[in-house]
């Protein structure tokens, strides 16, 4: 899961760059792995800093002073398509036609025939593995098309409405046209999150400061009132003359994804009309009737209910109120190591969970334990704690997850690309406790976990629930799609591909260069004696890498 931004000050000789990246570390348990910005500045310049890491390793007082203009575009990354080379780290960027930039969080699930339709039709070259680089290019075409020396809003919303028609899969972008404005757009399901607000502009007048956010805590903390949801299918462009907003796409099944309640969102923002606090606390009040019936079921007794720091918290404290058990935090977290699994690959997840919570043995030592995780997906966590809680001297341990047993892949942004990486799959409750080593296991029925969500904004009448069905809102996903993932992105490959450099694009077309065998960046711009930036990515810098794009 990615967070985005996009930032216009009304005032353009204030530069937007220190809030966008204020912003962004509020977004940074979205993404780990990379992050960036653009601004726009004088002349529809573009100024460009981004790099593998997190927010504050990225931007220094340096960096950000480069960053010039009172409008920018922010990126936090966690791959989960192509590599997580810096040169994929966003938002990215096409020179013709305008000039555009574009952050995007999500993924797309028909990268193939696109990347062909570029290669025979477009004739436009895509330099990385990257879907958002080809999305980016999708809208490039599709404003080329208009062959317009200067263009409008209409001829924007008509190159969205045709993207919209092009692309399958999930995508909430923000875009930039250089000394235009800013442009944010959802997927026709609107399955990733995207809200606006608005603000007095900073250094007085009458005009607006406009936001663009993954979520709303964002807009929280910078003063931005009037947060709504950006909605499905719907384009808005913000220029320093005001909004438009246009239905771009015809009416498709609203179905935001459920994930983003149970783990990914911030428990201070509000998604599409519902806050993630009280769905996780909703979401521990019902988990609290399963786990007592599950429990008398079986004729067994808690001591204490423990929560895995940081997600679940608010749900474990709800059912051990709930159920009358006392609350302990028996788990202490070490606050300087991030999200574990949203890390890259087993190896690092398993080592960092380890680093991240020590069981405190005065918790646990005797005790009829109940562990309460938000969600069970690997299993990389779950397997460790049970461990650390009976190191500790814990008599007995039963894990309950906020989330039903997860068994499919996720097509729409979570990285979880192959079944047979997940705990849950081919395994029934007794077995999932055995792999995890747990006495027992309990999880939330989809019901359940539907209804915590739910009962805060009835008119959602559809959640993406497809990691726990199997079932894929925007249709295209089949055996043969899930196989190909698969091969493309489980973990044992993922590994041999960056050690082997960056692969390349499945279906990647020519281009006017001759490409290597096994055509990567670097050999592209070695092919064309390019010590620059390509697309917007910079082989040749690390951090700090802030310039000019002209
Ligand atoms: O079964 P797994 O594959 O381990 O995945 C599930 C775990 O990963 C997440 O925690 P994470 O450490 O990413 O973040 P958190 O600190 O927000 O809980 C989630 O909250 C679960 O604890
Ligand atoms: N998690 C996301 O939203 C990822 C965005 C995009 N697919 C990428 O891999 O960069
Ligand atoms: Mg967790």
């Amino acid at each position: 899961m990615c967070g985005i931004l996009g930032l216009l000050l009304h005032d353009p000789t204030i530069d937007a760059a220190s809030e966008i990246c204020e912003g962004l570390s509020l977004l940074q348990h979205r993404g780990q792995d990379a992050c960036g910005i653009v601004t726009c500045g004088h002349k529809g310049r573009f100024y460009q800093c981004k790099a593998n890491g997190m927010v504050r390793d990225v931007f220094d007082a340096t960096a950000i002073s480069k960053l010039i203009g009172g409008m920018g575009v922010g990126h936090v990354r966690y791959p989960t398509a192509g590599s997580s080379n810096h040169a994929e780290a966003q938002p990215f960027y096409v020179n013709s036609p305008y000039g555009i930039v574009m952050a995007h969080n999500g993924n797309l699930i028909n990268t193939a025939s696109l990347l062909h339709f570029m290669d025979a039709v477009a004739h436009r070259h895509i330099n990385t593995t990257s879907d958002s680089e080809l999305l980016l290019n999708i809208f490039a075409d599709n404003l080329q098309k208009t062959g317009k020396f200067r263009i409008n809003e209409e001829d924007i919303f008509t190159a969205v409405g045709g993207l919209m028609g092009q692309v399958k899969g999930a995508y909430a972008c923000v875009a930039m046209l250089a000394g235009f404005g800013i442009i944010a757009f959802r997927d026709p399901n609107g399955i990733r999150p995207l809200g606006m607000g608005s603000r007095k502009a900073l250094g007085g007048g009458e005009g607006k400061d406009w936001l663009f956010a993954s979520e709303s805590v964002v807009a929280d903390a910078s003063g931005f009132s009037e947060w709504e949801d950006v909605k499905p299918g719907e384009a808005i462009i913000i220029t320093r003359n005001g909004v438009t907003r246009r239905q771009v796409s015809p009416p498709a099944t609203f179905a935001p994804d459920i994930f983003e309640y149970v783990y990914f969102a911030r428990p201070d923002s509000v998604l599409d009309g519902v806050s993630v606090y009280r769905s996780r606390m909703a979401m521990g009040d019902a988990l609290a009737d399963s786990v007592a019936r599950v429990l008398a079921q079986h004729n067994l007794s808690v001591d204490v209910v423990i929560p895995v720091p940081d997600t679940s918290r608010v749900a474990a404290l709800n059912l051990a109120q709930k159920l009358g058990l006392p609350y302990r935090e028996g788990f202490i977290k070490n606050r300087y190591v991030g999200r574990t699994f949203i890390m890259p690959g087993q190896q690092m997840r398993r080592k960092n969970v380890r680093r991240k919570l020590n069981a405190m043995a005065l918790e646990f030592a005797g005790k009829s334990v109940l562990i309460v995780d938000d969600s069970i997906v690997r299993g990389t966590t779950s397997k460790e704690i049970v461990q650390m809680a009976k190191d500790v001297g814990a008599k007995r341990v039963i894990v309950a997850s906020c989330a039903p047993p997860i068994r499919h892949v996720n097509v729409y942004g979570i990285d979880m690309p192959s079944r047979g990486e997940l705990v849950a799959h081919n395994r029934d409750d007794a077995a999932i406790a055995a792999a995890i080593g747990a006495d027992l296991v309990i999880f939330q029925t989809l019901p359940d976990l539907i209804a915590s969500v739910r009962q805060f904004n009835p008119a959602l009448a559809h959640f993406d629930c497809s990691v726990f069905t199997g079932e894929y809102v925007t249709g295209g996903v089949d055996e043969e799609y899930l196989q190909s993932l698969e091969q493309l992105r489980a973990d044992n490959v993922k590994r041999r591909m960056e050690l082997g450099g960056l692969g390349t694009m499945e279906g990647k077309g020519g281009g006017a260069v001759k490409h290597e065998p096994n055509g990567t960046v670097e050999s592209r711009e070695a092919a064309v004696g390019c010590s620059g930036p390509m697309n917007g990515a910079d082989s040749t810098v690390g951090l700090h890498n802030t310039y000019s794009l002209q």
